[in-house]
């Protein structure tokens, strides 16, 4: 009998053991076996002129981004705008670049007041045009905390200070510079394209973006992808990779802002009721704070960001990423450590406005706050609101819809992907040291989502080398450029410029049946 059940927990040991190593096979099978090949494309043109710059090119352009930073395009609220510098934004764009204003071959037009349209076009009108968009206006800044006043773009130490050096002027002037660049060398264009310059993305882009989105679709026009602000090439950002990955931004989250309120009669405040509009607004907000919105790790494209990330990440990650079947649930749980990774995995929950209360000794009539929540790819606005009244649970508690959006649909990403490939070869162009290009997800929103009906090729990414630190700076303290990330910015779009009049792309690689 004793035999027997030794015999049986041998042979259940046996099994066991058979299903680890079986487990562990697999694992390293598709760790270094199964790898997706990332094999270059074979790209016959080269672009045809160099990005070589002369010390008076080197001055000017980065001259061009001070000058654009030191006017105060703030957005404060949505009819609360800085309207003569956005005024002053148009008439300096077209003295810095006279070549652009010129040309014969570009039109120029204002779109709602401030916002600029730039339509170029190209010799072949068989090909398909494209679109890059940038927005002018920035968010306010305190004067104090800053290294240099925000609006002085002071350089210091290689990096040039203020208020929309990432965020996003950057782009605005930087699209125009390459422009110019290339019109100052004759360069003739084949393929048309479309420049957008938005005046209110910072209060939602509804007189700017959404207006030359509209026009263009009155004019029946279709594009073969556009590219916006919303991501990066991120350096240290992910654990375990060490070497800057471009992560392209295939999707953005949609948005939901809530105002929450509470009235109650104000009093002498010697006899308090026992709750107070206050302590029950606050008791609803901390509700929804401590209950986060629920992990969604796995079915949006965060894991396809991991995916092809995989090979980049040292050991033993690598065998973590390249097994997410059997591993999700502890990156899941890596993931929603960091603010920046949490954001993808789940709809985030800000509480972003808060007031309340007239005097020390008076009952407060009322309390309002106002909540931010960014909804991951995988959900939608309704879905959110309903968990949002789940979760306060407490009719007093008013529930105003201020403004929401779904988030928006998915960009291909594949070898006939054509924005993707010309991405792909610009970076491998422009930024050597770039180990990988993975898509992802923009966890902020832009302008871009006004132009759903126009693609369903919306990218999103700025070519700017980014650290965490980096990030921060955003919407934060001392944002700032380096003059070098914004020349390569500039090269990055002179270069795209050229990529993207290639005919066609070529065949893929016999091995690179992945990007
Ligand atoms: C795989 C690891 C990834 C780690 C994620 C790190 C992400 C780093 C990305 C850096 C680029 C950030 C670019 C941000 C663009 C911001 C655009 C913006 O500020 N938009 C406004 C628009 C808005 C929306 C709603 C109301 C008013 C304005 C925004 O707040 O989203
Ligand atoms: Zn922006
Ligand atoms: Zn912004």
């Amino acid at each position: 009998m004793a035999g027997r059940l030794r015999g049986a927990a041998l042979a259940g040991c046996l099994g066991l053991c058979g299903t680890a190593l079986a487990l562990l096979a697999v694992v390293l099978l598709r760790a270094y076996v199964l790898r997706p090949a990332p094999g270059p494309r074979v790209w016959g043109r080269r672009p045809e002129l160099g990005f070589e710059l002369s010390a008076r090119d080197r001055r000017e352009l980065k001259e061009a981004l001070r000058g654009a930073i030191k006017i105060q395009t703030v957005s404060f609220s949505p009819d609360d705008q800085n309207t003569t510098a956005l005024a002053e934004f148009g008439n300096y764009i077209k003295k810095v670049f006279p070549a652009v204003f010129s040309a014969k071959f570009i039109q120029h037009e204002i779109i709602g007041e401030y916002s600029h349209l730039f339509t170029v076009q190209g010799s072949d009108p068989q090909l398909t045009p494209y679109m890059l968009l940038a927005h002018m206006d920035v968010v306010p800044a305190s004067q104090e905390g800053w290294v240099a006043p925000p609006f002085s773009a002071e350089e210091r130490g290689g990096f040039i200070y203020g208020r929309g050096t990432m965020d996003n002027k950057n782009s605005a002037i930087g699209i125009l510079q390459a422009l110019e660049f290339l019109l100052r060398k004759d360069y003739r264009l084949r393929r048309s394209f479309y420049i957008g310059i938005g005046h209110d993305e910072e209060i939602y882009g509804h007189k700017g973006a959404r207006k030359i989105a509209d026009l263009l679709e009155a004019r029946g026009v279709k594009l073969s992808f556009l590219l916006d602000e919303g991501s990066a090439i991120l350096d240290g950002f992910i654990k375990g990779i060490k070497a800057p990955v471009a992560v392209i931004g295939i999707t953005e989250k949609g948005a939901l802002t809530v105002k929450l309120s509470v009235e109650k009669e104000p009093g002498h405040s010697s006899a308090p009721p026992k709750e107070t509009s206050i302590g029950i607004l606050a008791g609803a907000l901390s509700r929804l704070e401590q209950n986060p919105m629920p992990n969604m790790f796995g079915h949006g494209p965060e894991i396809r960001t991991l995916e092809h990330l995989a090979s980049e990440f040292t050991f033993p990650l690598n065998l973590i990423m390249t097994n997410l079947w059997l591993f999700s649930p502890i990156v899941s749980r890596i993931l929603q450590q960091m603010p920046s990774t949490n954001a993808l995995i789940r709809t985030t929950t800000a509480i972003t406005m808060f007031n309340a209360g007239i005097k020390t000794n008076i009952i407060p009539p009322s309390a309002k706050a106002t909540v931010n929540f960014r909804i991951h790819p995988s959900q939608k606005a309704e879905e959110v609101l309903e968990i949002i009244k789940t979760t306060i649970a407490d009719d007093r508690v008013k529930i105003d819809v201020q403004e929401t959006f779904d988030p928006n649909p998915i960009s291909p990403w594949d070898n006939q992907a054509f924005g993707v490939q010309i991405f792909r070869r610009t970076l491998l162009d422009v930024f050597p040291e770039v180990s990988s290009v993975a898509p992802g997800i923009c966890i902020a929103n832009t302008d871009s989502r006004h132009f759903a009906k126009l693609t369903d090729a919306i990218y999103l990414f700025n070519p700017l080398i980014i650290k965490p630190d980096d990030f921060l700076r955003i919407h934060g303290l001392n944002e700032r450029i380096s003059v070098e990330g914004y020349e390569k910015q500039v090269e990055f779009l002179y270069q795209l410029i050229q990529n993207s009049d290639i005919k066609k792309l070529p065949e893929p690689h016999a091995n690179s049946h992945e990007l």
